[in-house]
């Protein structure tokens, strides 16, 4: 991205907005904090939300929330790693990784970092010290039990001809496409919620979002307020103090003195996305009988707010 935005901002001198033309630029080029980690941060949050209605679990066989859910990933890369990362965070259980080489299970959990240390030094996620079962041919991973398959590598992984072997009861859809039409039919047939890429992935695009708006606005994320915020929280907690005669230790007097980074707004940003879309898709595919799963849900509600704005707008066609 760096080259691009160069060659862009060279080709048009005196353009102020210049950098804004490409996202996912590096910090030191006006990137933002957190779109590395943005994509599978999004997914574990919408696997959150989807886990915690537990109208919806029931109806699955499954509890609300996702303490103990056993989740398989596939793909090590970056959406798979940070998706793993924040689902451990949340209290899931990653009872399976599939790479290109092959794929690991251990119905008791498998620690990311040990795993990610493993590829790195000998290769391979195969021969993990960890793991109950190996599979040469990694899509067999896919197969394992579950209750949460994360497919997060590509497109096309879940299709006609594994369908019937898939355990799990959701698919959170971390790659683009990596469920066919059919087998998404099947999945949903069998009463699978299956968490649409479309809305699933979209963290990262959301990041990128709040980075372009970084680029035209000039100015990154807190620079403007964190000190002014900090000193009025201070002058709160001395006053607190005073009053009440209770004094708050240094943790404590940090915690709450303290003003957001751009790290802090981004990852606020990014969960309020994320935690607002998927009840606004649910709540569509809730209002209408005839809307079979969240992909069309998402699909239903996007048409509706372009919609929306057309018959507001009213005068151009
Ligand atoms: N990065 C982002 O912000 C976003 C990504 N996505 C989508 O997420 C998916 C993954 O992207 P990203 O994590 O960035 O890509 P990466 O290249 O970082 O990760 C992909 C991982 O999948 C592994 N892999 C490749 N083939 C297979 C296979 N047959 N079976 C199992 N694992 C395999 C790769 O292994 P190896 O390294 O050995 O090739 C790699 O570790 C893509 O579909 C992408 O379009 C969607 C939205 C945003
Ligand atoms: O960062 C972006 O703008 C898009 C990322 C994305 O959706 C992808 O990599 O597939």
């Amino acid at each position: 991205m760096s080259w691009i935005a160069d060659t862009y901002q060279t080709m048009n001198p005196g353009q102020l907005d210049a950098l804004g033309c490409v996202t996912g630029k590096p910090l030191a080029l006006h990137g933002i904090a957190g779109r590395k980690e943005a994509t599978g941060r999004g997914v574990a949050i919408a696997v959150r939300e989807c886990v915690d209605i537990a109208e919806d679990m029931k109806k699955l066989g499954l509890t609300a929330g996702l303490s103990g859910k056993r989740v398989i990933v596939q793909g090590l890369g970056n959406v798979g790693y940070h998706t793993i990362k924040y689902l451990l965070e949340f209290g899931a259980t990653i009872v399976g990784i599939c790479e290109y080489e092959g794929a690991i299970y251990s119905s008791s959990g498998l620690n990311l970092d040990e795993v990610f240390t493993h590829r790195k030094t000998t290769g391979s996620i195969l021969g993990f010290p960890g793991a109950q079962k190996e599979f040469k041919n990694s899509a067999e991973g896919l197969e394992q039990d579950c209750d949460i398959l994360v497919p997060a590598a590509l497109e096309n992984q879940i299709t006609i001809a594994n369908v019937a072997n898939i355990k799990a009861k959701i698919i959170a859809e971390a790659a683009n496409g990596p469920t066919t039409p059919e087998a998404a039919e099947v999945l949903m047939k069998r009463g699978c919620i299956i968490i649409p890429d479309m809305y699933c992935n979209a963290g990262g695009v959301t990041v990128s979002y709040f980075e372009w708006l970084k680029n035209l606005s000039h100015v990154a994320f807190g620079r403007m307020d964190k000190r002014y915020e900090e000193n009025a929280n201070l002058n709160l907690v001395n006053m607190v103090e005073k009053t009440t005669g209770v004094t708050l230790d240094a943790v404590q007097r940090s915690m709450i003195v303290k003003g957001a980074t751009e790290l802090e707004l981004v990852n606020s940003g990014l969960e309020d996305t994320m935690i607002r879309s998927y009840h606004e898709i649910r709540d569509v595919q809730m209002a209408n009988p005839k809307i079979d799963g969240l992909r069309t849900a998402a699909f239903v509600s996007s048409i509706d707010k372009v919609a929306i704005s057309y018959m507001n707008m009213g005068i151009w066609p």
